[in-house]
This record gives structure tokens, sequence and C-alpha cells, in this order.
């Protein structure tokens, strides 16, 4: 059971940013993809969870393409949980398909749920963006980026109960990060990533 990119090519304007490249997430495993910035690596977690659409090459899940429009089993966490929750919302209706214990397991108290995204921490609000990922379906995380702007101990803190849940679950989660301490401590294996062959910038 593998989240497959294959031969993904993909550009925003006239330069590629990624040419020919593929890349496997096993169910199970955590890899760390570190790279220098610009190289793309926000780009790629968006084409393997579906945000964006590459111009060459597919992304495959177990073995065959997502169904457009049905939920996708690679989910993505991202850096600023601000712009991927609605800020209109209450978060009980975020995470109205998270089983309670996900929510503990994660450390969300209940009272965050009653109000919105910008009536929380940015530490609570990412906790909430996990949890949401963490649907039932998912069988793999994509988190990009996800402690930058945090704290040493809360960074630590929210990466043990990730991972804890990662592993309970047997998921697969690719992590994009520049901290190669964070990735040498939670990663199984760390990837340099270079934007594919012949890529120039
Ligand atoms: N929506 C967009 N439209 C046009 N160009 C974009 C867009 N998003 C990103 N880019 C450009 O694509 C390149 C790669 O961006 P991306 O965010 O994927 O890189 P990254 O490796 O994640 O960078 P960083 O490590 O700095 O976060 C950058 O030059 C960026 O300016």
């Amino acid at each position: 059971m593998s989240l497959t990119g294959e031969n993904l090519s993909f550009s925003y304007g006239r330069t590629p940013l990624i040419r020919d490249y593929s890349i496997t997430l096993t169910e199970g495993r955590i890899l760390g993809v570190h790279g220098y910035s610009g190289t793309g690596k926000s780009t790629l977690a968006r084409l393997l969870t579906g945000y964006l659409t590459p111009s060459e090459g597919r992304v495959l899940v177990d073995g065959a393409p997502v169904v457009r429009g049905a939920f996708h089993p690679a989910q993505l966490i991202q850096q600023h949980p601000e712009r991927a929750v609605d800020p209109r919302w209450r978060l009980s209706r975020v995470v109205e398909n998270i089983d309670p214990d996900t929510l503990e397991q994660l450390g969300i108290r209940p009272e965050w749920l009653t109000r919105r995204a910008l009536e929380v921490s940015g530490g609570q609000l990412q906790r909430i963006s996990i949890a949401r990922a963490l649907d039932p379906r998912t069988r793999y995380l994509v988190a990009d980026e996800i402690t930058t702007m945090m704290d040493g101990l809360l960074q630590a803190d929210i990466w043990a109960k990730l991972v804890a849940a990662v592993r309970e679950r047997d998921l697969g989660m690719l992590v994009v990060s520049h901290d190669r301490d964070l990735m040498r401590h939670v990663c199984d294996e760390v990837i340099e990533f270079d934007g594919g062959a012949g890529t120039r910038r």
C-alpha cells in the first residue's frame, strides 16, 4: 500500500519547477523531504494531496488514481492552519467527523470547539487541523512545515502526539521541513528534494 507520485511535472509559469519527479511513500512509514527554499516542496505536497494537478505524470493511491470529488486518502496539513479552516465555522463543525478519542489524543480541549478559528491560538488551531486530517478514511498524511511558527516545547508536544496517532493507525506520513534535527527525530528516512531531473533555478 503506497502513495506514489509518478513522473510528476509542474510549473506555475513557463519555467518548470518540478520535472519528471517520482516519489513513493509506503503505509506505516514516515518519510522526510528536505530541500532548499523555493525548490518546490510545498508544490509537491499539494500535488500529492490533490490541491494541484500535475502537467505530466500522475498520483496513485494504493496503485489507483484518486476519484475526482471523492475524499482524498492523502490529507495535507499546512503551515498556516488559519488558511485551511473557514473563519466563520465553529471548530466543532471543522472536526465533526473526527472521533472524540482522536481529539483527546491531540490534547484538544472541548471548550475550544465552541470557538471559531480566530478565537484560538495558532498552536490550538494547528491541533484542530491535524485532527481534521485524521479522518477515519485517511491513509496518508502530508505535513508541510506544520510547526515552523511554534516554539520548541510546543513543536515537540505536537510532533509527539501526531507521530503517536500516525503509528497507532499505521498511516504513511510525508514530512516537509527545513529542520534537519526534527526530521532525524521523527522520520524513518529523509530524502533530499531537488525538483527532479533537469530543473534549473
Ligand atoms: N501559486 C503560485 N503561483 C506562482 N508561483 C508560485 C506559487 N506558489 C509557489 N510559487 C513559486 O514556486 C516556487 C516553489 O514554491 P514552493 O512553495 O513549492 O517551494 P518550497 O520548496 O516549499 O519553498 P520554502 O521551503 O521556501 O517553503 C517558488 O519560486 C514560489 O515563488
